[in-house]
Parts: structure tokens; sequence; C-alpha cells
């Protein structure tokens, strides 16, 4: 009998901080594109978005830790936060793709607003050669074809969530509760390293 390929599914993000949006949406295409592992992989260097207003990458790292570390086939990826420069996701499928053993099919697992965003990624054409993408749907986005290659893009329908790290960040700065929109210790973190408090 001939074993099939191992199946890795990665989720890029900010994740400042990491959400149930997140870890649904995750746990959806796990299950079902039958993936073994979802590594997720929060960015160094998110250069679409304005760096100032960015958790530091440690303090977005450990709370995808923190996140992920009841799930036995999730796990967490230093890769973007530890190489140097802007992030790319091309460098994420080729740094991911050089760890893992042969013949490994990889799946990139974004949202409906990220992917319909994505040929303004860098190189994003050579990115479909690594790896297959799928897009999940997000209460507020609508999934537009922007002209995806021919079998490259898969969608999938996740529980809505109508949840965003930004509106969980206003809610930090404005002194309304987090529970149950992050896992329990992300809440903890959060007041701990007194995240968002500032927040506009
Ligand atoms: N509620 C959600 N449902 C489905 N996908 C989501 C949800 N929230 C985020 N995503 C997807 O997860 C990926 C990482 O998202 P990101 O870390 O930027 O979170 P975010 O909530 O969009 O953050 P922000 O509000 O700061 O822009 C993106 O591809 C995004 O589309
Ligand atoms: O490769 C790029 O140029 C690129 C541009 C924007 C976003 N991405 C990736 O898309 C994922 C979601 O990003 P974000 O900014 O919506 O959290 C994350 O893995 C990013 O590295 C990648």
């Amino acid at each position: 009998m001939s074993e099939r390929n191992r199946r890795v599914g990665v989720m890029g993000g900010t994740f400042d901080p990491i959400h149930h949006g997140h870890l649904v949406a995750a746990s959806e295409v796990a299950g079902q594109f039958g993936l073994d592992e979802v590594v997720f992989v929060p960015t160094g260097r998110p250069w679409q978005k304005s760096v100032q207003d960015v958790s530091s990458p440690e303090d977005r790292y450990l709370m995808t830790v923190i996140a992920t570390a009841s799930n036995p086939t999730f796990s967490v990826s230093r890769v973007d936060i530890d190489r140097e420069g802007e992030t790319y996701t091309l460098d994420t499928l080729r740094d991911l793709r050089e760890s893992s053993p042969e013949g490994t099919e990889i799946f990139f697992i974004t949202g409906a607003d990220a992917l319909s965003q994505i040929f303004s990624w860098h190189n994003a054409h050579e990115m479909f050669e690594l790896a297959h993408f799928v897009g999940c749907t997000r209460p507020g986005h609508t999934l537009s074809d922007p002209g995806f290659p021919d079998g490259g893009v898969s969608l999938v329908e996740v529980p809505a969530l109508a949840i965003s790290s930004t509106d969980i960040r206003a809610r930090v700065a404005g002194g309304d509760p987090v529970w149950y929109l992050v896992p329990d210790g992300v809440v903890q973190y959060i007041s701990k390293r007194g995240l968002y408090r500032g927040a506009s």
C-alpha cells in the first residue's frame, strides 16, 4: 500500500493579536483538506501594514504559541520573524518547502480580504508553483477572482466569526472585554504585557 504525501497547511498572518477567527479558519481547512499539520507563521515585517502600528514580532509570536498550544496538529514557525527584511510569502513558502520532507504538499491558508489582494504581493505568480492556495470566507469581505491560475486556489466556507485583530485592539484600548474573542491565555498575555492600551 502506498502512503499518501504529507499535507501541511500554512497560515500566515500578522496575528496582532491572533483570535478565534484565525483558529477556526485553520481548523476548518485542516478538516476539509485532510491536513496532517497546520503551521502558523507570524509575519516579521508586514510591509503592507504600517510598521509603527504593529506589536513586536516576539509578542505576536508568543501569543500565537499560546493560542495554538492545546492543539497537537497546530505548530508555530519563526521563519518570517527570524528572516531579515520585509516579509514576503514567496520566501515563507521557499523556507518551509526546504525544511519539509520531499513530496510534502503545502496549502497556504488565507482570508478573503488577503486573497483578493494577492497580485499586489511580491512575485505573486511564483507562489502558485510552491503551494495550493485556500481562501476562507470572512464576514464583511467578498471573495472575487482577480485572475487566479487554473486549479491554484480553492475556496472554503468557514463558520462566520466577525472578529478582527483591529477590533480587538480597539476593545482593549477602550477598556472593553476581549474574553472569548481570543483564547484565554492570549487575554492574559495582552493584560500582562500591557498591549494595545494606547491603540487608536
Ligand atoms: N474572522 C476571520 N475569518 C476568516 N479569516 C480571517 C479572519 N480574521 C482574519 N482572517 C485571515 O487571517 C489571515 C491573517 O489575518 P491578520 O493577522 O491580518 O488578522 P486581521 O484580523 O485581518 O488583522 P487586522 O484587523 O489587524 O488587519 C488573513 O489572511 C485574514 O484574511
Ligand atoms: O508576499 C507579500 O508580498 C505579502 C503581502 C501582504 C501579505 N502577505 C502575507 O499574507 C498573510 C496575511 O497578511 P496580513 O498582513 O493580512 O496579516 C501573511 O502571511 C503575510 O505575510 C504577503
